[in-house]
């Protein structure tokens, strides 16, 4: 796992937005190949659609052979609700990009078979050969997508009953009414996410601190679901100073200096899975 610092959620959003167009890039994907990418909501990554708009509108990233899969959506909201995940992501993001709507998913949290919709949702990942980069917001509680507490670290997409610190959270979107929060979510499973060929995940602000700590400095634990990172073998995870604030000092210390390497490792990736490619090509010749 690495851990990315930078000073504020503008930057941590520069970072992910440059991060996933080189990764999109360096993939070249195709109509036949289209590159997957697992999409969050939540304030978090607003900085980063605002970016990734920026690079689309300059012409150095298209979203035309993009297949995205969001995370989660409300149980029971209607789907053109100012609060439904289908709503926030077409207004921050996908409005703005030149994405085909039918290469966008979405859980459909209105349907009266919420279970065979998750069982499909698992199915249309795999027929795309799965996520090649997921894309991740936390809750304060260290939940990943809406994998609250006690969450199976092996679980898939499934109704999931949101917990009461979640609700609280995200009264502030329903005007404080905390009664009108939705109370189950649709959710891709911790093992969704983990399956992914790589993970990235933003935590900005301070309320997210303690999540950050357990997640990093503590063993997997299904009370803390983002630590199930830990057993991922291309995680990242960006962050800004003020998540930082319970991290030990050392830590910080530490992942600054990985990072320094960094560029290194990463040219060495792209190497690695040019060589690959081109080795299964001669493959295929023979
Ligand atoms: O970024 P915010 O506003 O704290 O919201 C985070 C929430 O969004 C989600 O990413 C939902 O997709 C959850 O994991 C989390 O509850």
């Amino acid at each position: 796992m690495r851990l990315i610092v930078r000073e504020d959620p503008t930057e941590v959003g520069s970072y992910i937005a440059n991060y996933i167009c080189r990764r999109i890039n360096d993939f070249e994907p195709t109509p036949e190949k289209p590159f997957v990418l697992g999409l969050p909501t939540g304030s978090s990554p607003i900085p980063t659609y605002k970016a990734l708009i920026q690079l689309v509108k300059d012409g150095k990233l298209s979203f035309k052979n993009v297949v995205t899969f969001n995370m989660d959506e409300y149980v029971g909201l209607p789907r053109d609700h100012s609060e439904s995940y289908h709503t926030f992501m077409f207004r921050e993001f996908f409005s703005h990009i030149d994405i085909s709507p039918s290469n966008v998913n979405i859980l459909n949290g209105n349907t009266i078979d919420l279970i065979g919709e998750c069982k499909a949702y698992e199915e249309k990942i795999k027929s795309y050969g799965g996520i090649e980069l997921f894309l991740g917001g936390i809750g304060e509680d260290g939940h990943i997508a809406f994998n609250e507490p006690g969450s199976s670290l092996v679980s898939r997409t499934r109704i999931k009953t949101l917990a009461y610190d979640t609700i609280l959270a995200n009264a502030r979107f329903f005007n404080n009414d905390i009664s009108a929060v939705p109370r189950m979510a649709l959710t891709v499973g911790v093992g969704t996410v983990l399956d992914s060929r790589e993970v990235v995940v933003v935590v900005t602000g301070q309320r997210k601190a303690l999540a950050l700590s357990k997640a990093i400095e503590e063993g997997v634990n299904h009370l803390w679901t983002l630590s199930a990172l830990q057993q991922h073998p291309w995680a990242l995870i960006v962050v800004d100073e003020d998540a930082t604030a319970e991290l030990h000092v050392k830590t910080v210390k530490y992942f600054k200096s990985i990072e320094r390497v960094q560029e290194e490792v990463e040219e060495t990736h792209r190497k690695l899975k040019r060589t690959n490619s081109r080795v299964q090509q001669v493959g295929s010749m023979e």
